[in-house]
């Protein structure tokens, strides 16, 4: 009971503790709170006591003070007791706040500085410089910066002079002025400088605009004029009838059609128009003068008006299909775009340009004429080289072409072999190549792309700003839109390092939300970096739009190849014989198969197969096959990897060949050769030499083969590689698995032209291209093409062909060719190495007397080197491992050599006599 009551007292003690406690809280709150009243309306009443004393209206008392704050403070003195009220009243009410205790001192220093002021500007010049003087002159004469200012004064300018005195004020002050108001004294100057700049810009906008306005009536003045003059000289010459035949005048061109490239160039022109027409003078010299102001306002912004490859006539007429694609347009725009208008008109585009279209209506005898061109031709050239073709623009050039002209006409035009209208010789018997019409291709209905120039400017625009956002100053100079890729040439800033744009790779492509870009830093032979972006829709080239260009037609190899278009549209013709071997790579999808359908297409539309001959291997079996039957087809496709390895070896056989009769002929080549035996094509004896076709042997999926044989499938690749070019053989080798299992350094080593297309990571780019880029790929024939000569890969968008367009070509080829020309001799060369093989294999499963064809002179080769090596048989031998190894096991149970004793060599337990004698007992 006890301790229940002890427990209630404590308890009710402890409340009356805590009460009693939040009561003397709540009182000493109450009780600051009137202390601060009361300091504050005191500190006021004083403040204005001061004020007022200041003004003589303090009495006596107020008088005093007044004078020993004039004494202490001088002119500053009148502002004393508002700063006074101000800093007390903000400190009490900041109590505790250490920010505002910093920015009360900044008020203090301030003052003081101000003091100091006042001494410099107001203080007397020629006192005695002690601090009683300074006293005694502010306090009678209420001016100068009192005993205070003076004091500072005498320090700083005893230290600094009179100068150091003002600079270490200001500097002081400003920064008093910056604690007090957080404000940032830089960033202000930079708004006023940004000001002062964008006004100056505006204005010597305004000032171009006028002047070009000023221009364009000066012009209309000066053709009213010359039309006028015109009139009047026609009707005397009339009169007079001096002149009977008169020279025709030139008409008078557009200022448009003057191809004109920056302002210089323009002024000039202006200025010379003005001066020959004697008119204006002082109107030339006005616009010398705007040429002159251009000049300074606009120095930065000329570097990218009078940029190469710029062209303002294209430019003007950037979008002729959206009038509102223009300036007034983007008179609409809000935000930073405005200020950036004029810029925005000033990037060039180049978009891809559509080719003429062929003509639906053509023979089935119409041929592709071939004309002489440069190697790797890129620029559009016009259709005038034939007599056929009329010389007015945009005609149809196909049909042109394409139409069966007379022998002698078509004689004139070129030198190379004609097909169809060829005069008849001794040896045409033989029936002429039919080449493939192009109605049997596709017409693929050439969408516009949706990217209009506006958003492609606008997008050069965001690059720029996305990159100065990360410190990267760049100036977009030239835009390029291809069939997938739009390309951005930056030019970066002054000591702008290009690795750190190749850096924000990820960064761009975040901002600009697209699948991927590829930055090519620098792109050759430009002081440019470009930045590649996926368009939003990529549209199809079509195969049958390159084949019926004149970069195709007019190109003289029969091995032109019409491998895409460029980045900026231009159709891209190379040709196989100087590459001339070709590696093409990339994952699965990228669309290898459709380029190298599009190669051989290209050999059948461009040559007949007595000129070129084709070996088609494919492992994969669904590819090439379709092909089987057409005429260039040295043998049927060959689908087996281990006949495969034997079609190598015939090549190798028939190159080695060949240069025996290049010597014989004394000549270094295959053109060479061939030239000689058109000399003696009018000699009628079966039996004489016939001219040799180039080959081309295409291989779809390496690593199959690698798979089967890799020793002698790479052993055949490398020899032909080497030395297959002067023989006239090229090899075309298409592989998956971009690895260093299957494009082995030796063959990477002999095959100079690669083409890749997408692959999964950076090392399959590096495998095939050694360098990267080939991952950032779109797929869908997007390819970086690298063929022997260039210094880096360009990037093209491959062309399409459909399986069925290939279909009605093979279908085509075999209707109007009569038969296949396949070799029996290849093919009985390929099936008798493959017999060997398969004897070979057979001989070890049936432990019969039949062994490997090979297995006598391996086992003398082994005996002579008293070494036992399978790789050493497969070096001699030039074999797979394999086979090298079934050999071994074979001499092994022969009793040549030993069995395997881990790694340790074979003993040898035969000499060379006891061998033949076994030969000749049991082989
Ligand atoms: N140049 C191109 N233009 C448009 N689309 C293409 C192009 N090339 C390929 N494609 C598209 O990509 C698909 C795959 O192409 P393709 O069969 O050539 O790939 P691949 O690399 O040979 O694949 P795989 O190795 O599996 O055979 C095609 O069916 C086609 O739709």
């Amino acid at each position: 009971m006890a301790a229940g009551n002890s427990g209630r007292r404590r308890t009710t003690t402890r409340k009356k503790t805590t009460a009693s406690r939040k009561t003397t809280v709540k009182r000493k709150e109450e009780n600051a709170f009137i202390r601060d009243e009361v300091t504050v309306l005191i500190l006021f009443a004083v403040s204005v006591l001061l004020l007022i004393s200041n003004f003589g209206v303090g009495g006596a008392a107020g008088g005093f003070v007044s004078r020993v704050m004039f004494g202490i403070f001088g002119i500053f003195a009148y502002i004393l007791p508002i700063v006074l009220f101000l800093v007390t009243a903000f400190s009490i009410s900041n109590r505790d706040n250490t920010i505002a205790a910093v920015k009360a001192a900044a008020m203090i220093i301030a003052g003081m500085l101000l003091c100091a002021v006042f001494e410099l500007v107001f203080g007397e010049k020629d006192g005695a410089g002690t601090v009683t003087a300074f006293y005694t002159y502010a306090s009678q004469h209420k001016s100068g910066g009192g005993a205070l200012g003076g004091l500072i004064c005498k320090v700083l300018t005893g230290a600094f002079g009179v100068v150091g005195a003002w600079i270490i004020v200001a500097a002081l002050f400003i920064i008093c002025a910056v604690v007090i108001t957080e404000r940032s004294f830089i960033g202000g100057v930079k708004t006023g400088s940004r000001k002062v700049y964008d006004s100056a810009k505006e204005d010597a906008r305004r000032y171009r605009i006028q002047a070009e306005e000023r221009r364009e009536a000066r012009r209309k003045a000066m053709e009213e004029r010359a039309a006028l003059e015109e009139e009047e000289r026609e009707g005397e010459e009339a009169e007079a009838l001096e002149q009977p035949v008169k020279k025709p005048r030139e008409p008078k061109r557009p200022r448009m059609d003057h191809k004109v490239s920056g302002i210089a160039l323009e002024e000039t022109a202006l200025k010379e128009a003005a001066a020959k027409e004697s008119l204006e003078s002082v109107e030339a010299e006005q616009a010398e003068q705007e040429a002159a102001v251009k000049k300074e306002v606009y120095t930065d912004e000329m570097r990218e008006i009078t940029l190469p490859g710029m062209d303002m006539e294209a430019d003007a007429a950037s979008d002729p299909e959206d009038p509102e694609d223009g300036q007034e347009s983007f008179r609409d725009m809000e935000g930073p775009n405005l200020k950036d208008l004029d810029e925005m008109f000033r990037i060039p585009i180049h978009r891809e340009r559509k080719s003429a279209e062929p003509e639906e209506h053509e023979t089935e005898s119409e041929s592709v004429i071939q004309m002489e061109s440069p190697e790797f031709v890129r620029e559009e050239t016009p259709a005038q080289t034939t007599r056929a073709v009329t010389p007015i623009r945009n005609v149809e050039p196909i049909s042109a072409v394409h139409t069966p002209e007379p022998a002698h006409q078509v004689q004139t035009t070129s030198q190379t072999a004609l097909p169809v209208s060829a005069p008849e010789t001794p040896m045409a018997a033989k029936p002429e190549y039919v080449y493939p019409p192009l109605r049997l291709l596709n017409q693929v209905k050439h969408t516009e792309n949706k990217d209009t120039d506006r958003i492609l400017h606008e997008t050069a625009l965001h690059l720029q700003q996305i990159l100065r956002d990360f410190g990267v100053g760049v100036t977009v100079t030239d835009v390029s839109q291809g069939p997938a890729v739009t390309r951005y040439e930056l030019q970066p800033d002054q000591g702008v390092k290009v690795n750190k744009i190749v850096s924000l790779a990820d960064d761009i492509k975040l901002n600009l939300a697209v699948t991927d870009v590829r930055i090519e830093a620098p792109i050759p032979g430009k002081a440019a970096v470009g930045i590649e972006v996926p368009n939003a829709e990529n549209s199809i080239v079509s195969f049958r739009e390159l084949v019926s260009s004149q970069e195709f037609k007019n190109h003289k190899s029969k091995l032109a190849f019409a491998v895409g278009k460029d980045i900026a549209g231009k159709i891209m013709v190379t040709d196989i014989a100087k590459m001339p071997h070709l590696l093409i790579a990339g994952a699965t999808g990228s669309g290898k198969s459709v380029c190298i359908n599009t190669l051989i297409m290209s050999l059948l539309y461009k040559s007949s197969p007595d000129e070129v001959k084709l070996i088609m291997i494919d492992p994969k079996v669904v590819e090439l096959s379709t092909y089987n039957g057409i005429p260039h087809l040295l043998i049927p496709v060959v689908t087996d990897p281990k006949k495969a390895a034997g079609a190598l070896n015939w090549a190798v056989a028939e190159m080695t060949h060949r240069y025996k009769l290049f010597a014989d002929y004394n000549v270094r080549n295959l053109a060479g050769y061939n030239e000689k035996i058109k000399n003696i094509e009018h000699i009628e004896d079966d039996t004489k030499p016939q001219k040799l076709p180039q080959i081309v042997i295409v291989v779809d999926e390496l690593a199959d083969l690698m798979m089967v044989a890799p020793g002698e499938v790479e052993d055949a690749i490398c020899r032909l590689a080497q030395l297959a070019r002067a023989a006239g053989i090229h090899l075309i080798i298409a592989t998956q698995r971009p690895s260093v299992n299957v494009i082995t350094g030796l063959i990477k080593a002999n095959m100079p032209s690669r083409i890749a297309f997408a692959v999964s990571s950076g090392v399959d780019s590096r495998t095939i291209l050694d360098m990267n880029g080939a991952e950032k790929l779109l797929g869908k024939g997007d390819m970086l093409f690298y063929p022997y000569g260039y210094p880096k890969p360009v990037r093209v968008q491959g062309a399409f062909v459909s399986d069925e367009e290939v279909g009605a070509v093979v279908e085509f080829l075999k209707e109007h060719n009569s038969g296949s020309g396949y070799s029996e001799a290849v093919e009985e060369h390929i099936n008798t190495v493959q017999t060997a093989e398969s004897e070979g294999a057979a001989g070890t499963q049936n432990d019969g007397p039949e062994r490997d064809a090979l297995f006598a002179e391996a086992g003398r080769f082994i005996i002579e080197k008293d070494k036992a090596s399978i790789g050493m048989l497969q070096r001699w031998f030039k074999v797979g491992f394999n086979r090298a190894a079934r050999i071994m096991d074979q001499l092994a149970e022969a009793g040549v050599v030993g069995e395997e004793a881990g790694t340790k060599p074979r003993e040898i337990q035969m000499t060379l006599e006891e061998f033949e004698r076994y030969l000749d007992e049991y082989v």
